[in-house]
């Protein structure tokens, strides 16, 4: 099929890869001009405007691969003037479902259709075979079933539902996602302190064979020491996208109960807290009614 994908970062551009591999016709727009010659070197055509969706004289695809908020939405406004009834709008990067659905609606109100897509499988997935959780209505994801194929993993493609249930079930996936790694993060550090002289790579390489905990994260964490990063050099800050976020805010709305998940956010924000006044004042109030010693910091 003839597909042109909007944000050639590493997303886009492993999309757009794999998508050439599989005999797609890929054309591309981005606003960092540096991408171009990458993408004719795979084979696909550089659009430097916008404004050249416009040529086309039969049904267009465009597969959006942006930052998800107000970069997404704003692109979805501006394609809209240039796109025809029948054309169809494919968001594959990380939005807020409720801004999906919204999307939807709008190309909706001009004749166009829009598929939520939710994407994982990192930068070596989006290469070479991903997971999709595609919502939307289900006559265009049957029309669109063999790109699917094509860029997915074998069984790593569902037709979840309705419009935003893409994105719905990526950001439940990404706050498993959360839990999954702080876990290991946690399991990993107390072996640290352990006891036992454990060599790290060994370690995950054997849960990694035959254990309930095997995982390509597992796979990850066993790389990471085998390349024998030096933890002192990483600062222990983790930054977050928003699904995390919006995984916990979705559990508050419908008052279920989400322990992990949530502490990993908690973590990941406690992590970037820099001045960490919560802690310097729980310190000062216990030496206020107990005598007890802080510790003066540089
Ligand atoms: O979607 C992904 C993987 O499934 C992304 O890697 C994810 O957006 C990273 O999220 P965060 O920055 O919140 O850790």
């Amino acid at each position: 099929m003839d597909i042109t994908i909007i944000g050639l970062g590493k997303m886009g551009m492993g999309i757009a890869e794999n998508l050439l591999s599989h005999h797609h016709q890929v054309a591309g727009f981005d606003i960092d001009p540096s991408v171009a010659e990458r993408l004719t070197k795979l084979g696909g055509i550089y659009y430097s405007d916008i404004e050249q969706l416009k040529k086309r004289d039969k049904q267009q695809i465009i597969w959006l691969m942006l930052p998800a908020g107000d970069l997404t939405n704003q692109m979805v406004e501006n394609i809209l003037s240039l796109l025809d009834a029948g054309d169809i709008v494919i968001d594959a990067g990380n939005a807020h479902y409720q801004d999906s659905k919204n999307n939807y609606e709008r190309c909706q109100a001009k004749g166009i259709h829009f598929l939520d897509v939710g994407t994982s499988g990192g930068v070596a997935g989006a290469q070479k075979g991903a997971c999709m959780m595609v919502g939307g209505d289900k006559e265009i994801f049957d029309q669109l079933e063999p790109v699917f194929a094509d860029l997915c993993v074998e069984k790593g493609v569902i037709y979840s539902g309705p419009a935003g249930s893409g994105h719905y079930l990526k950001m439940i996936h990404n706050g498993i996602e959360y839990g999954m790694m702080q876990s290991i993060g946690e399991g990993f550090n107390l072996l640290h302190h352990s006891p036992y002289a454990y060599e790290m790579s060994e370690v995950a390489q054997v849960f990694n064979h035959g254990s309930v905990i095997r995982s390509w994260l597992m796979e990850l964490t066993e790389n990471i020491y085998r390349e024998r990063v030096d933890m002192q050099e990483i600062a222990g800050v983790i930054p977050s996208s928003g699904e995390g976020k919006w995984t916990v805010e979705e559990a508050l709305r419908l008052n279920v109960n989400l322990p992990v998940i949530t502490q990993s956010l908690m973590t990941r924000f406690a992590s970037e807290d820099y001045d960490k006044i919560s802690e310097k004042l729980v310190a000062l109030l216990r030496n206020q009614f107990g005598g007890h010693d802080f510790i003066k910091g540089e």
